[in-house]
């Protein structure tokens, strides 16, 4: 079993407005509208890989409810834990250039009881857990060694269970310490953290680096240039085909969820990374946070070029 945690969830709302002008009335093409936040979205993949997935997280308001009564329709197990406030709604606006806006509010703060009662959940799901993903913003007020702390407690509870982390800024940062068994920031939010912009080289030395310090793997995604795996066996850098994308949201989710999912079905190295991005594939030919699915992957599995950058010595 698969279990995510969001935190900071929301409800996606998606819409193409052909030429996005500012300042002006702009009529939409479509609507997309997605229970989502980076966890779920890992759910929603997990669960079209053919895993099984649990959600937690904490949710309110009408927008809590449209989330956990699309969850229930996906056939997605949960246990959100209920706050007064609403959940959030993203906006994200897609133009005709493919230009992807994406207006995130910060989202409800959640009381210290409420986040306590979270952390107990996620250590009640050890038990039948191979692989927890904790992912996403945290929300506002949430102290920023949120990830950092539940990662100790994870451990010292069971070390054998995965973490896997997508979070980014300083609640990355100080979860590094906690040594997650998989981060995946990509090329920007990397270099936010070490206070620069980093060329795909830099980003191979720090995830050498921090592979050495004891993180299993590091993936690095890179937009429409692919992405880069380092482990203790080396650098991998996949290289997906070109496609007329959709929309990108949800895009990294898909790639932490197939890694999963290949992680727990003991997938070599360069086949759980072909598999991720491929993935990454069919999520972008899909609207909004819409995840792809399993036989559209394996549709894209030949279509990614997988190469050695070269052999880490650890
Ligand atoms: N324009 C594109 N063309 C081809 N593949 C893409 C494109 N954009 C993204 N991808 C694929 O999706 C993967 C993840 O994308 P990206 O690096 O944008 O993640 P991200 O920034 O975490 O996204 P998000 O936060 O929206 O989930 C990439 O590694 C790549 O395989
Ligand atoms: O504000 P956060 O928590 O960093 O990101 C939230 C979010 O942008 O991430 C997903 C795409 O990865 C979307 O479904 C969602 O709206």
């Amino acid at each position: 079993m698969i279990t995510t945690l969001t935190i900071n969830p929301a409800v996606d709302y998606t819409v193409k407005a052909p030429e996005l002008r500012l300042g002006k009335v702009n009529r939409v093409e479509f609507v997309n509208k997605a229970a989502a936040g980076k966890g779920i979205n890992v759910s929603k993949g997990v669960k079209n890989l053919g895993e099984e997935t649990m959600a937690l997280g904490c949710i309110g308001g009408d927008s809590g409810q449209f989330i956990v009564g699309r969850l229930k329709e996906l056939e997605i197990s949960s246990d959100f834990t209920w706050i007064q406030d609403d959940t959030r709604i993203n906006m994200k606006v897609i133009d005709d250039l493919g230009h992807e806006t994406k207006i995130n509010q910060l989202g409800s703060e959640v009381p210290k009881e409420v986040l306590d009662v979270i952390e107990e959940k996620v250590i009640a799901a050890i038990g039948e857990s191979e692989i927890i993903v904790l992912a996403g913003s945290l929300p506002p007020d949430c102290p920023e060694d949120f990830y950092q702390k539940l990662i100790k407690k994870i451990k010292e509870e069971n070390n054998n269970v995965k973490v896997f982390l997508d979070a980014s800024q300083a609640p990355l940062k100080l979860a590094l310490e906690a040594k997650p068994s998989l981060i995946k920031p990509n090329l920007r939010e990397l270099g936010e953290i070490y206070g620069k912009e980093l060329s795909v080289e830099e980003a191979v030395g720090i995830s050498k680096t921090l592979v050495e310090d004891g993180i299993e793997m590091v993936l690095v995604s890179l937009g429409a240039e692919g992405a880069i795996l380092t482990t203790k066996e080396g650098t991998l850098k996949a290289t997906p085909p070109e496609v007329e994308v959709v929309s990108t949201i949800g895009a990294g989710d898909s790639v932490v969820a197939a890694m999963a999912v290949a992680y727990l079905n003991d997938y070599k190295l360069e086949e759980m990374f072909r598999f991720a991005i491929a993935m990454s594939i069919a999520t972008i030919l899909r609207p909004g946070a819409e995840m792809g699915r399993l036989e559209e992957v394996n549709q894209y599995l030949g279509e990614i070029k997988i190469d050695k950058l070269e052999l880490l010595e650890c």
